[in-house]
């Protein structure tokens, strides 16, 4: 780890300890992180950065345990099962705190490109990609005017329904890597098109992450799929 990498990592974990700190005292946050209550004011008020390890700990740690447990507070599903997870989708500050924190416990490396699906997955794909200092790049379902190319995939859904997903050819080069990242994975039908599209790409994927999976059936076919990392930050019951 360079010095500019353990710099990101210890304003990651201030950036966890202050959200943490929104709803806590001090001495709640010293009981949740292990950590002493002066040193954790020092921390959130910015007068000190926590050591490389006590940053790592925060990020990897807690935090994965406090975001899930944010993010669940912050879904709701109505009575046929579809999610309302505007609450997170919609909170660009809350998704930049996720993407170190899903990097970090997914083990993650750097792609050269996001790639997502829009049009939820857009405003993860933008925090992820700029953890990684990475491109992002959206699969639409429709085709952009002036665009000349593209490479799409197309599947016909459980639903009886035709499903395609079209990206501009010149988003994703040959050899490039890519991570693939959406807000909700539940059949999985959405990722197997947009790892058809990084195929298609010639890219190399260096990962499948997703927010909120409900059940694991989408989990379970992307893993089918790719050899990389597959993995999300909270899981819901199907049912
Ligand atoms: O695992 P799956 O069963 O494929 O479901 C996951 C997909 O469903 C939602 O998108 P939706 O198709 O509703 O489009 P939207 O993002 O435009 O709302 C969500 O954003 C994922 O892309």
């Amino acid at each position: 780890m360079n010095r500019a990498e353990k710099a990101a990592l210890q304003l990651q974990a201030v950036a966890v300890l202050r959200m943490l700190k929104e709803t806590r005292t001090y001495d709640e946050l010293a009981d949740l992180t292990g950590l002493p209550a002066g040193d954790l004011n020092r921390y959130v008020n910015g007068h000190v950065l926590p050591g490389v390890e006590r940053a790592r700990d925060v990020v990897q740690g807690v935090g994965r345990d406090a975001l899930a447990t944010e993010l669940e507070s912050r879904v709701e599903f109505d009575d046929e099962g579809y999610v309302d997870n505007s609450g997170v989708v919609f909170d660009q500050s809350f998704l930049d705190l996720v993407a170190p924190v899903a990097a970090n416990t997914l083990g993650f490396e750097r792609p050269d490109v996001v790639l997502t699906a829009a049009t939820d997955g857009i405003t993860l794909g933008a925090a992820m990609a700029s953890y990684f200092d990475a491109r992002v790049a959206y699969a639409k379902k429709s085709k952009e005017t002036a665009v000349e190319e593209f490479i799409e995939s197309r599947q016909r859904l459980a639903s009886g329904i035709e499903l395609t997903y079209y990206l501009p050819a010149r988003a994703i080069s040959a050899g490039e890597s890519v991570l693939i990242v959406d807000d909700l994975i539940r059949s999985g039908e959405t990722q197997e098109l947009l790892l058809d599209i990084a195929l298609q790409s010639e890219a190399n994927v260096t990962g499948v992450f997703a927010l909120i999976s409900v059940g694991t059936e989408g989990i379970d076919r992307a893993r089918d799929i790719t050899e990389a990392p597959v993995g999300a930050l909270t899981t819901f019951d199907a049912d």
